[in-house]
């Protein structure tokens, strides 16, 4: 059981997938989740019933009660939050961000010496206990709070130790990866209902089809390629649906996803501290 008390900076939709895994999981208990964000009142309302957890504006929270801060606010209200945070907290405090495209070096610059910080990069499957989730330690960050960092995180999914350079590419494939099998979900149901069957049966059918590929790579001892191979019968339909998704650049369209959304995660950063340049 986790005992350190986690305030969550931010009450949008990622915070709430992490704070719905965490409560689900039981191993904080709700009373030690606080969730915080500047104004919307009734946002907090909700999160609080729903989840039991206690609520606060953030301007009225007792920052020293807090053992770790989770920033789950957009990456443009970084710079605003971290001013306000270095005259708030200690050295012992960790802050532990889910903000895409903020190194953990662009934080430790503007808070006080030797502040820690942990980069993490969860996904909306949080909320089920799902999510595939990054983390990386700031230099500053004392083992024993990357371990707490790690259960908590544990809570909502599987935990991936990462080497910073690597956060832009990851975010590329899991923080964003849930909207990309959405879409093809949503292409799924297009052309299913199309050729006559209903979109309800189409979304389980598809969903199905989905969950059953990702636990056969999840628990059998094959490659995707093996696994591939097996479905794929000589001059048989898998054939011809894979050739067709060959001639349409399936392939290259994956991969330019990925390389689009980690390539965005390395500009946001760029974008930022050229505001920050540009404001002095
Ligand atoms: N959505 C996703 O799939 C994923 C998102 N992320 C990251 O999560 C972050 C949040 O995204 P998302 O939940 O979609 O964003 P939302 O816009 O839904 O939520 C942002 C929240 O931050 C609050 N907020 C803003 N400034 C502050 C502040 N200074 N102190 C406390 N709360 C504040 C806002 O409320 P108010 O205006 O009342 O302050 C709001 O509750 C982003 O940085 C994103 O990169 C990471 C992984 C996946
Ligand atoms: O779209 C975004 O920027 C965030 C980060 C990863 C998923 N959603």
């Amino acid at each position: 059981m986790i005992k350190q008390t986690i305030a969550f900076l931010g009450a949008g939709s990622m915070a709430e997938a992490m704070i719905s895994g965490m409560v689900e999981s039981g191993n904080i208990p709700a009373q030690q989740i606080i969730v915080t964000n500047r104004q919307n009142q009734d946002r907090l309302n909700e999160i609080q019933n729903k989840y039991g957890v206690r609520t606060v504006l953030k301007d009225d929270l007792n920052y020293s009660e807090v053992d770790q801060f989770i920033l789950a606010m957009k990456p443009k209200d970084i710079d605003a939050v971290l001013e306000d945070l270095k005259y708030k907290i200690t050295p012992n405090q960790v802050l532990v961000s889910v903000l895409a495209g903020i190194s953990t070096s662009y934080m430790e610059e503007r808070l006080n010496d030797k502040q820690q910080v942990i980069r993490v990069m969860p996904n909306t499957s949080s909320m089920l206990r799902e999510s595939a989730t990054a983390i990386c330690p700031g230099q500053y960050t004392q083992m024993d709070n990357v371990i707490v960092a790690k259960e908590l995180l544990q809570s909502i999914g599987k935990v991936f130790v990462i080497d910073e350079e690597n956060m832009d590419v990851f975010t590329g494939i899991a923080g964003s990866g849930p909207a990309y099998f959405y879409y093809l979900m949503e292409n799924i149901e297009e052309t299913g209902n199309a050729e006559g069957m209903d979109r309800e049966t189409l979304r389980e059918i598809g969903a199905q089809t989905l969950l059953g590929a990702a636990k056969m790579m999840l628990e059998r001892d094959e490659s995707p390629t093996e696994l591939r191979e097996n479905v794929t019968s000589p001059n048989g339909t898998t054939a011809a649906g894979l050739e067709a998704l060959h001639q349409s650049g399936g392939g290259e369209a994956i991969s330019d996803a990925i390389k689009g959304a980690a390539s965005r995660s390395k500009e946001m950063s760029k974008e930022l501290e050229g505001l920050l340049v540009g404001s002095k």
